[in-house]
């Protein structure tokens, strides 16, 4: 089939790759030159696990290509994907902005039928919106379908090309035809593709972010009264996560959820629901607890080095805002970054791969280490934002030769609390005793 995808992004790029794998002619257009210049040089501008080998693989098989212009997204394309921004708007809500603003261009240069399909997030009722924007400019027939994306970033490509559900919101039977056509190869182990109507569609990914939101942060608050009770978290979690009405993933406490999804998509589902005379009630605590977790071990910081953070020299391993991404959107890490630089504390930084986004925001605010071992060196205290599996066993020996004093703040809980006792190390985590 041949297909456009409007955006370059995490979701763009990775779709339009995807697609390209299982035969079809993909057209990826993007407004950022400079980036479709990038992705035209056979430079993939983003870090995502395994998308290079595919990225390279199409490019060369000449089914995956590059463009800035909408017409010829339009001309190739029988089915158009917009995987554009929804970013949070001041008030909250989802901007839809660079979607509706895509479907006006589109119903202005629309010749011929075509599918839209918004893979974007977005709130219920916009899949009417961008077809009254389309409308409004042409009277060529198309269908819009929602088809919210669920992968994850890190394992973007693994969860297109083996995704546990497709969603399809749809209305129009031939539109339907072709979507099931197109995703049929990708689920070819039998899990689902779902049809419903679009706005169901629309609320299912919004329901979905938000249960997952909600799940860690009731782990985070279970950990948190862990620590005023004297009890450990890891065990209370793994007693939980095995029975399967709960499941054992996605319970690690931590220094909370960030990300470019999460936060913007719990606001937006509880701004949607202000607008219908609606008050999550659980959605307002998701956001309150969530962002007092990620400044939780600020305080903790400035209490043992007694209020005197001035002039300290803090090392920082992980900026990204999870593991396997170079994104550092809304990472929980930037808020540490900025309070302990409010508090006259210099930070020397080390992450795998989201440096380079960091310093766009810091600047020489902060120094960047080559590796995780220069990162400590003369260090008062180590703060782990980011569990990459590199920090997972460390040479703890080394750790104590290089840093000023052995002592680290642990925001993922990477290690265990009884082994490093024997290390000699003061280590605080999330939920479990603090040890020296
Ligand atoms: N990042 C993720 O893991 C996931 C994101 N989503 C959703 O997918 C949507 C896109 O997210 P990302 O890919 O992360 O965004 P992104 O910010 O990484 O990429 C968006 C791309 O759209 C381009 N763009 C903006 N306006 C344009 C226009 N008028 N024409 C052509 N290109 C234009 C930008 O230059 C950028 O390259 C959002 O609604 C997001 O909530 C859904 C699932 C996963
Ligand atoms: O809509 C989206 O953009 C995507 O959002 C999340 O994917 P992603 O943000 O890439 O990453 P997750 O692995 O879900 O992690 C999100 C945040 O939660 C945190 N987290 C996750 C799991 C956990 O047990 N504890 C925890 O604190 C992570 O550290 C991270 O900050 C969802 O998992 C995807 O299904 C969805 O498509």
């Amino acid at each position: 089939m041949n297909i456009s995808v409007i955006g370059t992004g995490y979701v763009g790029l990775v779709t339009g790759t995807c697609l390209a794998e299982t035969g079809n002619d993909v057209l990826c257009i993007d407004i950022d030159e400079s980036k479709v210049k990038k992705l035209q040089d056979g430079v993939v501008p983003i870090y995502e696990p395994q998308l290079d080998v595919l990225f390279e693989r199409n490019i060369t098989a000449g089914r995956l290509k590059f463009s800035t212009s909408l017409e010829e997204g339009l001309k190739h394309g029988d089915i158009i994907f917009l995987a554009l921004p929804t970013p949070e708007d001041e008030d909250g809500s989802a901007d839809l902005s660079y979607v509706l603003g895509a479907a006006t261009d589109i119903g202005k240069l629309l010749t011929e039928y075509k599918v839209i399909v918004d893979k974007s997030t977005v709130p219920v009722g916009t899949a009417d919106r961008v077809t009254q924007a389309i409308s409004k400019e042409t009277t060529v027939e198309f269908d819009v379908v929602s088809n919210p994306e669920f992968l994850r970033e890190g394992f973007a490509v693994e969860d297109f090309l083996k995704p546990e559900r497709i969603v399809i919101g749809s209305s129009s039977d031939k539109a339907t035809e072709l979507m099931e056509r197109l995703y049929r190869p990708f689920v070819r182990s039998g899990n689902p593709i779902i049809i419903m109507d679009e706005k169901s569609a629309e609320l299912t990914k919004y329901a979905a972010n938000s249960f997952l939101a909600t799940k860690i942060t009731f782990m985070n608050e279970i950990a948190n009264f862990c620590e005023k009770v004297g009890a450990d978290v890891d065990k209370v979690r793994i007693g939980m996560g095995t029975d399967s009405r709960i499941g054992k993933r996605f319970l690690f406490p931590g220094i909370g959820y960030g990300g470019s999804c999460f936060p913007k998509d719990v606001k937006a589902l509880h701004k949607s629901g202000k607008d219908n005379n609606y008050d999550f009630d659980i959605l307002n605590a998701v956001i309150t607890v969530n962002d007092r977790q990620k400044r939780i071990l600020l305080p903790r910081i400035d209490a043992f080095f007694k209020g005197e953070l001035k002039d300290k020299k803090i090392a920082i391993w992980g900026l990204a805002f999870k593991p396997e991404t170079d994104d550092i959107r809304e990472a929980p890490a930037l808020y540490i970054i900025e309070d302990l630089l409010k508090s006259g504390a210099s930070v020397t930084a080390f992450d795998p791969e989201a440096m380079e986004n960091v310093e766009r925001k810091f600047g020489d605010q902060i120094s960047f280490a080559t590796d995780m071992y220069s990162a400590i060196e003369n260090a008062d205290a180590l703060i782990i934002c980011t569990e990459w599996s590199i920090f997972r066993t460390p040479d703890f020996n080394k750790l104590k030769s290089l840093m000023n004093a052995p002592v680290i703040f642990d925001g993922r809980n990477l290690y265990d609390v009884e082994d490093i006792k024997n290390e000699g190390f003061y280590y605080s985590s999330i939920g479990r005793k603090t040890i020296g």
